[in-house]
């Protein structure tokens, strides 16, 4: 697992060798110590250069061995043998060195780094701090203010970056073996006394106390809950304060305590279920295996509202030409400046000319015939999508891939409309969409695995988190989102206000609570849906009461808002007042409020006194248990699935791991129970009956969230 040989007559050559990542495994650890050993003792040697196969230096520890019994030798101590050795030792940094790996290469005595490699310190991502010396070396190296923010934000840093820092000691475009050998060749026999950075003292900024306090209060306002940021900071500051012996032990106490949280247990799920997700599987069994990917090279999208602008910036942005079709005049217009802004802005961040000649833009639909994939974007009406797609069967070459990116429409009606149905597929998009990070693929039982290969692929060039899921009403994310809502209109019949539904989600890790999120969305959106699906009728007149609908209650509060004109932040109103329209600060609203009062008074409810763990059981387990019901038909392929939607489209805080995994760590009876108590109370909401799943699962032990899809299996093979 760590090849030795010998180069240039004195220079040992060690390589990491543990597909795909070199990841430090118990046997990499073993294979390390024991070819260093082997190099330290060769008198012929006089200088060693450590390197990773295959174009990767070092993913870091092997987060498949947390939850294991630890085995093989610790990091710590060997790190501590590379630094103390009296041979100059040169880290070769190809591709990434991540987390363990970046700390491997701070315990050598030089750095030569690729000029495409990337290098941090990314623990924090999984719920860690740098434990293998990393928090005490780094600011070390860097100084305080440049250490903070890489392990508080575990962000990577290009080669370039590095050698600003002060991190590597050279970048090369050239071969890094062989630069960091001859390097070495150049450093034999020289004093390594100042390159061991365990020894050098801590830089110390001018007002160390107020660095710190402003630096705890950064990561407190954005971290939400999770701690591991918190603990960066405390480890960074006992590099400041300590000397490095005793940093060294704070740092072990504080990774204790993240290392068996539970908040470090949801982030490496998230890491994994990113991946397995990546790996999709349709029930008929087609997956990357069976099913190759069709080439794109140029793309329509057609509707230039905020989502068509968005669809456009980040189809351009992967380089592929894009017909950008609108067809009203001042529209596209204003479509075309607002495109070109965003396309100048990112390019001007990633430091490359914007690629605005990619778009060309047009307000006739046959300027698509030439396209190999269309991604239609126009007002969410059924008619008006069902119209297009008839227009774009006539006019696009054969083979064409047709993409919806409905956020709750029947796909597969769409797909009714053109002739090859298995080409077309929902491409579901969140706003802004060259920014936010999940795309559901959607596919109906006519989709080819081939369409759904071609966009699984596109998101992923897009650098998206793509999910591909089966056709239903509002698919994963909005079908979950629909229940959650609900019980928070519930909520306020019941006595509850906004502040409080919205301050308990926010406490819990949300961004924004459920009101202010739905403020800055515009509550027009969901009303136009309801009014759509006929659930706005007001049917008062009959006799039925309007907080009935389908014989199960209905909250008609969200469309009595709506009538009042107040659309959220872009009407100035809404769940909340602002200063003005499109106002951003949300301030408490006495109309709202007595609005409230009326309502309730109005339909014989009684304010009750509310708190917020019911608020979180009431919306939180109302969606879980849609999740459930998600997973037992066959919508989404596992709980992974749900999560890494829920995590990337719907602000669902990471360190919670994603409605399912939160679900197995409250522990699936406690959800059981709590539902069985709610629907007991609210008989007339169906939602808050527990799913036949959900029951089994508890009858089967509650398994932990990687087993479940057993239980799926089985359910599925006696239906
Ligand atoms: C005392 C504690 C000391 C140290 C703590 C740590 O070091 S924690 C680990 C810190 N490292 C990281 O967080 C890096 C995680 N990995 C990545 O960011 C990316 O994988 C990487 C290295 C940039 C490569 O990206 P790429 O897109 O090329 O590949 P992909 O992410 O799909 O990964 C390929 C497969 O490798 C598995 N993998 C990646 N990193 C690790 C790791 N550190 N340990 C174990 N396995 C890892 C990943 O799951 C993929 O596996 P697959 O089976 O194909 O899904």
């Amino acid at each position: 697992m760590a090849q030795y040989t010998r180069v240039s007559g004195i220079v040992g050559l060690i390589t990491l060798q543990n597909p795909p990542v070199n990841a430090l495994s118990a046997a990499v650890r073993q294979g390390i110590v024991d070819t260093v050993k082997t190099a330290l003792s060769d008198p012929q040697v006089k200088s060693v250069v450590i390197c990773g196969q295959n174009g990767i230096f070092c993913g870091g520890a092997d987060i498949k061995e947390f939850g294991e019994k630890m085995f093989g030798p610790p990091l710590i101590p060997m790190m501590h043998a590379i630094e103390a050795a009296d041979k100059p030792v040169v880290a070769a940094i190809e591709g990434s060195a991540l987390g363990g790996g970046l700390e491997l290469a701070l315990g050598c005595h030089y750095r030569i780094a690729h000029s495409k490699a990337r290098l941090g310190l990314p623990e924090v991502t999984l719920g860690l701090l740098p434990a293998a010396g990393g928090s005490q070396r780094l600011p070390r190296l860097i100084g305080v203010p440049a250490a903070l923010d890489l392990i508080t934000t575990g962000r990577h840093v290009t080669a370039a970056e590095a050698l600003q820092l002060g991190i590597v000691d050279q970048v090369t475009d050239h071969n890094t073996v062989d630069a960091a050998v001859k390097f070495a060749l150049t450093v034999a026999g020289q004093s390594l006394d100042a390159r061991r950075i365990s020894t050098r003292p801590c830089p110390q900024p001018s007002d160390l106390d107020a660095l710190f306090e402003e630096a705890m209060q950064k990561v407190r306002r954005s971290a939400r809950g999770a701690i591991a940021p918190v603990a960066c900071v405390q480890a960074v500051r006992a590099a400041a304060t300590l000397p490095y012996a005793l940093g060294l032990e704070r740092e072990k106490e504080l990774m204790a305590t993240l290392f068996t949280s539970g908040q470090a247990r949801a982030l490496q799920y998230i890491f994994f279920a990113q991946r397995a997700v990546g790996r999709w599987r349709m029930p008929s069994g087609a997956s990357w295996d069976t099913s190759k990917p069709r080439p794109i090279n140029k793309a329509a999208v057609i509707g230039l509202g905020t989502m068509g602008q968005g669809i456009t910036v980040a189809l351009t942005q992967i380089g592929l030409s894009v017909v950008a079709i609108e067809t009203q005049e001042k529209q596209l217009m204003k479509a075309k400046q607002a495109i070109s802004g965003m396309l100048e802005r990112g390019a001007k961040r990633r430091g490359v000319a914007p690629p605005l000649d990619r778009v060309s833009y047009s307000q006739n639909i046959q300027a698509v015939a030439d396209v190999d994939l269309v991604i239609e974007a126009v007002f969410e009406d059924m008619g008006l999508k069902m119209e297009v797609f008839q227009q774009l069967s006539a006019v696009c070459k054969p083979g064409t891939l047709l993409c919806t990116n409905t956020s709750a429409l029947d796909m597969d009606q769409l797909a009714s409309e053109t002739p090859n149905p298995e080409l077309v597929v929902g491409m579901h998009f969140f706003s802004p969409a060259h920014v936010m990070k999940l795309l559901e693929v959607v596919y109906g039982p006519r989709s080819s695995p081939q369409a759904v290969a071609t966009a699984m692929q596109l998101g992923k060039k897009m650098g998206k988190a793509s999910v591909a899921v089966g056709n239903c009403t509002g698919f994963v994310g909005n079908r979950m989102l629909k229940l959650y809502t609900e019980q928070a209109f519930f909520l306020l019949e019941e006595g509850a206000t906004p502040e409080l539904v919205d301050e308990a989600l926010e406490e819990f890790g949300f961004p924004m609570g459920v009101f202010r999120m739905s403020d800055l969305a515009g509550l027009d959106v969901g009303w136009r849906i309801r009014k759509s699906a006929g659930l706005e009728e007001p049917i008062e007149a009959s006799g039925q009461s309007v907080r009935i609908r389908n014989g199960c209650r209905y909250s008609p509060i969200a469309d009595l808002i709506c009538e009042q004109g107040r659309f959220g932040q872009k009407t100035g109103s809404g769940w909340y007042q602002y200063d003005a329209p499109g106002g951003r600060v949300a301030r408490s609203d006495p109309w709202l409020h007595s609005f409230l009062a009326k309502y309730r008074a109005r339909h014989g409810l009684v304010a009750r006194g509310i708190d917020h763990q019911e608020v979180l059981e009431r919306c939180l387990y109302a969606m879980i248990n849609e999740g459930f019901r998600i997973l037992e038909d066959g919508i989404a392929a596992g709980p992974e699935d749900i999560d890494v939607i829920y995590v990337f489209g719907y602000g669902w805080p990471r360190h919670r791991g994603g409605p399912m995994f939160y679900a197995s760590m409250v522990g699936l009876a406690k959800v059981l129970e709590r539902l069985e108590h709610y629907h007991h109370a609210h008989p007339d909401v169906p939602s808050l009956q527990p799913c036949s799943l959900l029951k089994r699962l508890v009858a089967s032990g509650s398994p932990p969230v990687h087993r479940w899809r057993e239980v799926i299996k089985k359910l599925h093979s006696q239906l």
